[in-house]
């Protein structure tokens, strides 16, 4: 099975707070991955180091084979590896040797990053822009749709965005050969998710699950590899999580989409998962099968029967 998405010992640490703690986790093709556990367990901060919206302290995050997000060591760890011995970072990833070359590199260039954005502790390395153009893409746990566009624009400049990583030129004509044949293809997108018939409307008319949706069809658009969803059943009753679970599997087989998400609702997680990874205090607690998960009493103990008494 090829492999999609590797997390390498990404630890991600805010001040004292170290929201990631050495999490290892990888995604291979096809599958739908969840991320689960308690509240500030860092699962979010783990999306954002995967996206490239944090720089993590330390550790490397690789997609489709290749390295997209390299440590940057940080406050107590930037002390104890400082300069001294640049492979340490990385020597954990295989035979020393056969690093040392591509980790001095690595460091060598963290390093002119880091002078050049010495203003900043959390570089974005590279930039969410240019992770999305190579093929992810994500949804955030707050709707962030473009009000005041249709629902079919909002999924055209979705698409221009990912040619251009730029929303002035995305928002601009193309040519009409072009410009008719991305029309085309959104069109066809809004069929397969069923909002062909709300197409001209307000995207924020829409009803939530709705635009829900959307926003999982406008990350579509950019024809990722790997879509990102994070919690996208925040906020839904029972019968929207289970049309929502749906939906996930749809796209699954539609699109022949790899997916990790990160959910509290149990119901949605355990029954499209393939596998699970459980985070608790920044720390991997878990990982498995849904029927492994449930039934690991140290995932009970941590969230599962907190989610339960809950719901009960
Ligand atoms: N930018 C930040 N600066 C400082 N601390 C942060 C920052 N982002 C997250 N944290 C802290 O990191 C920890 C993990 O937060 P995170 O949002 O990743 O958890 P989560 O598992 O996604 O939680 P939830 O299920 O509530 O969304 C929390 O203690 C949080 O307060």
């Amino acid at each position: 099975m090829k492999n999609v998405l590797k997390v390498e010992n990404v630890t991600m640490q805010f001040g004292g707070v170290v929201a990631v703690d050495n999490l290892t986790m990888e995604v291979n093709e096809g599958e739908i991955v969840a991320l689960i556990g308690p509240n500030g367990a860092g699962k979010t901060t783990a999306f954002n180091v995967i996206t490239g919206v944090y720089a993590p302290t330390n550790g490397r995050v690789c997609f489709n084979e290749k390295c997209i997000v390299r440590n940057h060591p940080t406050g107590k760890m930037k002390k104890a590896y400082k300069g001294e011995e640049p492979t340490m970072y990385t020597a954990q990833f295989g035979p020393r040797e056969a690093l040392e070359d591509e980790a001095l590199k690595a460091w060598k260039l963290a390093q002119k990053e880091r002078d050049e954005y010495a203003f900043s502790d959390h570089v974005l390395s590279p930039t969410p822009d240019k992770i999305t153009v190579q093929g992810m893409a994500r949804t955030f746990q707050n709707i962030r749709l473009w009000k005041t566009q249709t629902v079919f624009d909002n999924v055209l400049i979705a698409k221009h965005l990912r040619r251009t990583s730029n929303l002035f030129t995305a928002a601009l004509h193309l040519n009409g050969k072009e410009e008719a044949r991305q029309r085309a293809e959104v069109l066809e997108l809004l069929k397969l998710v069923g909002l062909e018939d709300v197409k001209d409307e307000l995207a924020t008319s829409l009803p939530y699950g709705k635009q829900r949706r959307l926003e999982i069809a406008r990350a579509l658009a950019t024809n990722p590899t790997l879509l990102l969803l994070d919690e996208p059943a925040a906020g839904m009753n029972p019968q929207e999580t289970l049309e929502l679970t749906e939906f996930i599997g749809e796209i699954r087989k539609n699109f022949h989409m790899t997916i990790l998400l990160i959910e509290h609702h149990m119901d949605l997680v355990m029954d499209i998962a393939d596998r699970i990874y459980v985070l608790d205090f920044g720390k991997l607690i878990a990982q498995g099968t849904p029927e492994e998960i449930q039934s690991n009493e140290r995932v009970i103990d941590a969230y599962l029967g907190v989610v339960e008494d809950a719901e009960d």
